[in-house]
C-alpha cells in the first residue's frame, strides 16, 4: 500500500467501557479499501462493540475512527451511513409483506411530488442488482423469498444508501452451503467494484477461504492479524483462545429401544387459509437419541418444535412423552414432565434481557429447586446456581447479578444450554444450540450434549449448522415446506448433499437410506 491510497477505515486506540466491563481496549484496525476483512474472536470477545461503534451505536469512550484518512465522529447510524458504512445485522429486519422495492427504499424513499417515485426507484435498484449480481426481483414480495435472497436484500438496501463499506455480522450463520458459496460470489463481486467488507464469523475455515486480511480480538482488544494464505483454522483458534480445535466426533451409538417423544401425524395449520407449516410429519427420538433435523429456515421446523412444546396447537396428530400422550398438555406441564428446551430466538423466548442471570436462571424453571424453597423463589440458592452454572458453562460475565443485556451473544446462549441441562430432561428440544458461540464453546457444548445422550436424554435437534447437525445427529430427517422429505444416514451424507435435499434438489431420499 503506497502512502496515497488511504485505508477505509482505520481504528486507533478503541477504547469501549461498559458499567464493570471494558468491552474494548486499545483496539487497532486497518482495512484496505477493496478488501474482505475478517474479524475473528471468542464470545465476548468484543467483536459486536467494535462494530457497533464503527456503525454509530456506540460512541467510543478513547481512539480514533478514520474513513478514508479523515477522522469522523459516529454519533448515530445515521451518521455512519453519511460516511459510507453500512451494516447487515445477523437477524434480518425485513418487512414480509413488502415488495423488495418497497424493503429497499424504506426510510430513504426518493419522492416526486410528495409520493414514492417508483420509477426512480426501480431504475437505481435494477442498476445496483446488475452492477453487483445480486439478481434482484423489485416486485417480488419478501415472505416469497428465501434466506439468501434476503439477504441479498438487505445487502441493497445498504447499497442503496450509497454504503461503500459493508459491514457484515456473522452472515453466513443462516445459510445452506450452496447459499453461503453464492454470497461469496456476491462479496468478491462487490470486491471487484471497489468495495470494502468487513464481516464477523465463527466460522474459521469459511474466514480463510474468502478474506483477504483478519484481525483477531481477544479479551477486548487486538491480538494479531493474521494472512489467510498461510494460517491454518487450528492456528487461528490458537490466537483466539489458546485451546484446541473441537475433538473428531465420536460414532458410538448409545440409542437405547425406549422412545421418549413419539410425534405421530402431527399437522399444524398456518395462517388463514395457508397451507399447513407442519403437514403430517412423524417420528420418534429414543433414550440416548439424536434425531437431527435439517431444513432451511422457515420450512416448519421452529412450529414443530412449538407444537411439541405446546405453544402451539395442533389441528391432527398426536405427542407422546414416554408412555404419555401430552398433545393437550400446557407447556409448563410438559416442561415439569421433563420437556428441556433450547429456543431459536432466545431475545425473544430464551431470556429476560433486562433481568439479572439468577432471574434467567429460573426461568421456566421457577417451581423447582434452586427457584423455591416453600412458597418462596429462593434467590440465595438461584444465585449459587447461576454462578456455578457460569463456572461449569464458562459463561463470562462479572457475576449473577449482571443484567443479561450486558452478555455478548455467545455468553447468554451458554447460560441458556446450562439452564436447560441442569433441569435433567428426558427430552430436549434443542434449536440451533450453538449458534453465536465460538469454536471453543461449541466444543465445549456438543461435549455436554453428547455426555447426556450417552445416559439417555432423547435430543431433538434443528440446526441451520449441517456440520453440527452431521456430527451429533443418530438419524437425520429432512424438513421442506412443512412436510418430512427424506431421512438420510448422518454418517454417510456431506454438507453439500443435505443442503440439496433442503432446497428441494433432490425430492426422494437416496438409496439406502434410513
Ligand atoms: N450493552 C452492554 N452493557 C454492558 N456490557 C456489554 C454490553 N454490550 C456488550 N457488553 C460486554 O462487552 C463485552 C464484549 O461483548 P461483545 O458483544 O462485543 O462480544 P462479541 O465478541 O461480539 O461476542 P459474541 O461472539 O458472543 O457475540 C462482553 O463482556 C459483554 O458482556
Amino acid at each position: 500500500m503506497t502512502e496515497s491510497t488511504p485505508l477505509a477505515v482505520e481504528l486507533r486506540g478503541i477504547t469501549k467501557r461498559f458499567p464493570g466491563v471494558v468491552a474494548n481496549k486499545d483496539i487497532e484496525l486497518r482495512v484496505a479499501r477493496g478488501e474482505v476483512h475478517a474479524i475473528v474472536g471468542e464470545n465476548g470477545a468484543g467483536k459486536s462493540t467494535l462494530m457497533k461503534t464503527l456503525y454509530g451505536m456506540h460512541r467510543p469512550d478513547e481512539g480514533q475512527i478514520l474513513v478514508d484518512g479523515r477522522e469522523v465522529h459516529l454519533r448515530s447510524p445515521n451518521d455512519a451511513i453519511a460516511a459510507g458504512i453500512g451494516m447487515v445485522h445477523q437477524h434480518f429486519m425485513l418487512a414480509d409483506n413488502f415488495t423488495v422495492l418497497e424493503n429497499i427504499v424504506l426510510g430513504s424513499e426518493p419522492t416526486k411530488g410528495g409520493r414514492l417515485d417508483r420509477a426512480t426507484a426501480r431504475r437505481r435498484i435494477t442498476e445496483i442488482s446488475d452492477s453487483y449480481s445480486l439478481g434482484l426481483e423489485p416486485d417480488a414480495l419478501v415472505e416469497d423469498l428465501g434466506v439468501g435472497d434476503r439477504q441479498r436484500v438487505e445487502i441493497a438496501k445498504v447499497l442503496y444508501r450509497g454504503a461503500t463499506i459493508l459491514i457484515l455480522d456473522e452472515p453466513t450463520a443462516v445459510l445452506v452451503p450452496q447459499e453461503v458459496d453464492e454470497l461469496f460470489g456476491n462479496l468478491a463481486e462487490l470486491k471487484r467494484e471497489g468495495l470494502t467488507v468487513i464481516f464477523i464469523s465463527h466460522k474459521l475455515d469459511e474466514v480463510r477461504k474468502v478474506a483477504d486480511s483478519i484481525t483477531v480480538i481477544r479479551r477486548g482488544t487486538t491480538v494479531g492479524t493474521a494472512d489467510p494464505a498461510t494460517t491454518t483454522a487450528r492456528q487461528l483458534a490458537e490466537m483466539m483462545v489458546g485451546a484446541e480445535l473441537p475433538t473428531p466426533v465420536t460414532r458410538d451409538s448409545t440409542v437405547r429401544e425406549t422412545p421418549v417423544l413419539r410425534i405421530s401425524h402431527l399437522t399444524v395449520p398456518g395462517g388463514a387459509g395457508s397451507r399447513a407449516v407442519v403437514d403430517d410429519v412423524s417420528m420418534t427420538v429414543r433414550e440416548g437419541e439424536v434425531v437431527g433435523i435439517a431444513g432451511v429456515e422457515g420450512n416448519g421446523q421452529s412450529e414443530l418444535i412449538d407444537a411439541v412444546l405446546g405453544l402451539r396447537l395442533p389441528t391432527a396428530g398426536t405427542v407422546l412423552l414416554g408412555e404419555e400422550e401430552i398433545t393437550d398438555w400446557s407447556t409448563r406441564r410438559r416442561r415439569e414432565g421433563g420437556v428441556g428446551f433450547i429456543p431459536e430466538d432466545r431475545h425473544r423466548q430464551g431470556m429476560l434481557l433486562d433481568a439479572p442471570l439468577w432471574e434467567n436462571r429460573i426461568l421456566g424453571h421457577q417451581t423447582r429447586p434452586p427457584a423455591v424453597k416453600g412458597a418462596f423463589i429462593d434467590r440465595r440458592a438461584a444465585r449459587t446456581d447461576t454462578s456455578r452454572i457460569m463456572r461449569e458453562y464458562d459463561v463470562r460475565a462479572p457475576g449473577p447479578n449482571t443484567p443479561a443485556v450486558a452478555l455478548s451473544g455467545g455468553n447468554q446462549q451458554k447460560l441458556i444450554v446450562g439452564r436447560e441441562m441442569s433441569a435433567s430432561p428426558r427430552v430436549l428440544l434443542a434449536a440451533h444450540p450453538t449458534r453465536g458461540v465460538d469454536v471453543g464453546a461449541q466444543s465445549v457444548i456438543w461435549e455436554l450434549l453428547k455426555d447426556a445422550r450417552a445416559e439417555g436424554l432423547g435430543i431433538l435437534l434443528v440446526s441451520a449448522d449441517l456440520e453440527e447437525l452431521i456430527g451429533l445427529s443418530d438419524t437425520l430427517h429432512v424438513m421442506l415446506r412443512g412436510k418430512l422429505v427424506a431421512t438420510v444416514d448422518p454418517r454417510q451424507v456431506t454438507p453439500e448433499v443435505l443442503g440439496g435435499y433442503m432446497t428441494g434438489g433432490h425430492e426422494n431420499a437416496p438409496a439406502g437410506a434410513a
